[in-house]
């Protein structure tokens, strides 16, 4: 059963002459419990595919389905039930003057949990932070801290899909591993699924089953994880991505 299926995405900003066509054409399927990842070089539209996938880019044409379920230009908050969306930037996805317990409280909240205390106590857990971070503001948290109660508070609802847009590439070389391990151990444990935005090969050939290659808005080739170690690309641009990251 297909988790996320996309057809013929287009998504552009602005109108006219100041139309910005971000993604043009996009397909693919993502089965429910793979890994699948986005790379290309920046500004090639993968940001933009998450973003018009979570309703954050309202410009968009083609179909998404998620779970089975066509998605229209509204998106109910069940959706956010199956959907969730962690940000490259945790210093600016965390509001400064909400603690640890207010982010995963309120989360919890909205999505009408009642056992609040006790699912705040095991979040904390899963990411592997634990209760001594509960009360502590972002300011008192490392970068890898504060992607860890991002991930925590997109856990929440617990959500199938997980779309990670570069979860790793704004922290510190030497807690990016341990990021992608957790990130890795949480898929396991739970099966979910992954679309993972990636600009680095090796990220996405450590975390993903399959891959897409995109170009000028474009997905030029879609890749399973073997033929990326082999160096195996038919389209000369995902070659030249593939022999330019070695
Ligand atoms: N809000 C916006 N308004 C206008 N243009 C936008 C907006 N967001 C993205 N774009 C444009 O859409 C194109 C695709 O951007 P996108 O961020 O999806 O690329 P990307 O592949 O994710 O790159 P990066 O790795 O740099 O984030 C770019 O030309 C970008 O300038």
């Amino acid at each position: 059963m297909s988790m996320l299926t996309v057809e013929n995405l287009n998504v552009w900003f602005g109108s006219n002459r100041d139309r910005v066509d971000a993604v043009i054409g996009a397909s693919f399927e993502i089965p429910r419990g793979e890994s699948f990842g986005l790379v290309g070089e920046s500004g090639s539209g993968k940001s933009t595919i998450l973003r018009a996938i979570t309703g954050l880019a309202p410009d968009w044409s083609g179909a998404i389905t998620v779970d089975g379920q066509q998605i229209g230009k509204v998106r109910p908050k069940t959706f956010f039930k199956t959907v969730q969306m962690v940000f490259q930037d945790p210093y600016a996805s965390l509001h400064p003057r909400h603690s640890v317990d207010q982010v995963l409280g309120e989360t919890l909240h909205l999505h009408g949990f009642k056992d609040i205390d006790s699912r705040v106590v095991k979040l904390l857990d899963d990411v592997g932070l634990g209760q001594k971070f509960r009360f502590r503001y972002p300011h008192q948290l490392s970068g890898g801290q504060r992607q860890r109660v991002a991930i925590a508070r997109a856990l929440a609802p617990e959500p199938a899909l997980l779309l990670l847009d570069e979860p790793t590439s704004a922290l510190d070389v030497s807690v990016q591993a341990e990021i992608l391990n957790l990130l890795a151990d949480l898929r396991a444990d739970r099966g979910l699924t992954y679309l993972m935005v990636s600009h680095d090969l090796s990220v996405v050939g450590h975390m993903c089953d399959r891959l897409a290659v995109m170009k000028d808005g474009e997905i030029v080739e879609v890749l399973d994880v073997a033929a990326l170690r082999a160096m195996e690309a038919a389209h000369p641009y995902s070659k030249q991505l593939l022999e330019a990251s070695v």
